[in-house]
Formats: structure tokens, C-alpha cells, sequence
């Protein structure tokens, strides 16, 4: 059965390679989602939008927001380091530790700008590869990882919710803080200026979907490591879970 493997996995098994990549939209809970199954799996955990929460914080301290070829020189130039720990969260610029400020408000509202400039997306595509190659077992998230970063890891899946769902949640995660109109231009607002450079609403060719609307964390939890278990069963005929491989 897919999954019942996740949780009897030997430690041999959480030594192999794993690439697992988790698009979605915005309050789908990609974040605690994938830094969940980071944990359970052994796999260390790439948070791709703290990447571009970063480069959007360095650009608005330059100054340079408003000039796409100075946003790129600076992304070029960006001493940017970011803790792939799943159990520690930390973004560094130069010697500025921003881990708390790329969450505030005002590089949400700002993020878009550097995400929907293509050579941005190219250079950070070029280090989340990098960064990918580099770790035996990984887990990444962002909107672009199933897709365009990273298509050939073992497991890919979509991770959606209704917007309700999603803006309840951010709402909560705020602490019911912003009012109504902010968390909408916040949630769906952003989605849709995102959208316009890359699909994460709905699943590319081979992607699985899962949808949490309905699920709550320790449902989603275990709904993702299914999906991995039965992905990797399909795309590795050696392994355990394949439904023609040997099981014993
Ligand atoms: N299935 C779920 N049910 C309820 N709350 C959830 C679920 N998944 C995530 N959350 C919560 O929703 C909020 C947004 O999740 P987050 O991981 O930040 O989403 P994203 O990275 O997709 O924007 C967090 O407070 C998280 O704990
Ligand atoms: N791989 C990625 C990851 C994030 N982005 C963009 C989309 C978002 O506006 C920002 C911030 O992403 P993040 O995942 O932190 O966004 P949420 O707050 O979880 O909605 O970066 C992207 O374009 N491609």
C-alpha cells in the first residue's frame, strides 16, 4: 500500500538520493508543509521564495527596485546565505540576518517585482540547481521547482487549496492581524502577478496534486508522503514500493 513504506523506511533507505519538489500557490502550505516532510525524510529543506523575499529585500535597501538592470546587477552581485536546515530558519545578506524581515508586509508587496524579471529567475534557477545538486536528500518549494527547476526529481507535487482556505490560513498565521482587503491583495493578488511568469495552479505533466482544503496538517503530512512513496515506486522500478518489484 503507498505510504506504509514511508514509515518503516530502514536507514538504508534514508540514505539514497531524493529530490522532492512542492509548487503551489500562496498560504497552500508549501513552507511548514515541505519543512515537515524534510524532517521525516531525512532531506534537508530549500525554501525558494525566502530566496526571492531576499533578493526583494537587498533591491529595495540599494534602492534599486524601480530599474530592472541594477535589480539584476545586484542579484548577480548578492552574498545571500540561507540555512537549509529544516530546523533552523536563517536568510543572511552580507552580515544583516533578515530572516524576520522578508516576512514583514512590505516585501510582500514588493516580491513580485523581482520574481516576474526573467534574468532574475535565472540566476536563482542557477543556484537552486546548484544548491539541489549539492545535498544527497532534499526537499524544495516555490512555484517553479516541479516545473522549471528541477523536473527530473523523484517526486513532484502540486500542493493546493481553495482560496478561502488559503486566506483563512494566512489570516490565522497572522494573527488576524490585516484586515480582509490587505490579506486578499496579500494572497490572491500576488498569485495573479506571479502567475504571469509561471503555472503553479495547476499541475504540469507528471505532477501530482494534492489538494488540503479539506485535509488539516497531519492529514497533509501524510497525504505528501504517500504521494512521494507512490511517485518513487513509479519512477524507480528498484524501489520497495514498486507494484511489480520485490517487495520482500
Ligand atoms: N492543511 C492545513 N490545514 C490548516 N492549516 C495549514 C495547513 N497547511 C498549512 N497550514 C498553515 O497555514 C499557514 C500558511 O502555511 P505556509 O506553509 O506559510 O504556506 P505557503 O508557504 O504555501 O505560503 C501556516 O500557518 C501553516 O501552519
Ligand atoms: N520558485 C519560486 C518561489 C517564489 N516565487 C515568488 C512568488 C512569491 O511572490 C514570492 C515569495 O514566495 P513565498 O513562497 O515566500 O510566498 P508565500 O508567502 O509563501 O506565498 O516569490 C517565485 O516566483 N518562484
Amino acid at each position: 500500500m503507498a505510504g506504509s513504506t514511508t514509515h518503516q523506511a530502514t536507514a538504508k533507505d534514508r540514505e539514497a538520493r531524493l529530490v522532492v519538489a512542492v509548487d503551489g500557490p500562496s498560504g497552500s502550505g508549501k513552507s511548514s508543509v515541505s519543512r515537515e516532510i524534510a524532517r521525516r525524510l531525512g532531506a534537508v529543506y530549500l525554501d525558494t521564495g525566502a530566496m526571492y523575499r531576499a533578493v526583494a529585500w537587498h533591491c529595495r535597501s540599494q534602492g534599486v527596485l524601480d530599474d530592472p538592470e541594477a535589480v539584476v546587477a545586484a542579484v548577480q552581485n548578492i552574498d545571500l546565505a540561507l540555512s537549509v536546515d529544516p530546523d533552523v530558519e536563517r536568510v543572511v545578506v552580507g552580515t544583516e540576518d533578515i530572516t524576520e524581515a522578508i516576512r514583514e508586509p512590505g516585501i510582500s508587496a514588493v516580491v513580485s517585482v523581482v520574481a516576474t524579471n526573467r534574468a532574475v529567475r535565472e540566476l536563482l534557477v542557477a543556484r537552486q540547481r546548484a544548491e539541489i545538486d549539492g545535498h544527497r536528500r532534499i526537499v524544495a518549494e516555490g512555484r517553479d521547482i516541479t516545473t522549471v527547476v528541477a523536473p527530473d526529481a523523484d517526486a513532484r507535487i502540486l500542493l493546493t487549496a481553495s482560496a478561502e482556505a488559503r486566506t483563512a490560513r494566512r489570516s490565522a498565521q497572522l494573527g488576524g492581524t490585516v484586515d480582509a482587503t490587505a490579506l486578499a491583495e496579500q494572497v490572491s493578488g500576488r498569485d495573479a502577478r506571479d502567475s504571469s511568469v509561471v503555472d503553479f495552479m495547476t499541475p504540469g505533466e507528471g505532477v501530482g496534486l494534492v489538494d488540503s482544503t479539506e485535509l488539516d496538517f497531519p492529514a497533509t503530512i501524510q497525504a505528501m508522503l504517500a504521494e512521494v512513496d507512490r511517485q518513487q515506486a513509479v519512477n524507480h522500478p528498484n524501489h520497495p514500493n514498486h507494484p511489480e518489484g520485490d517487495r520482500a
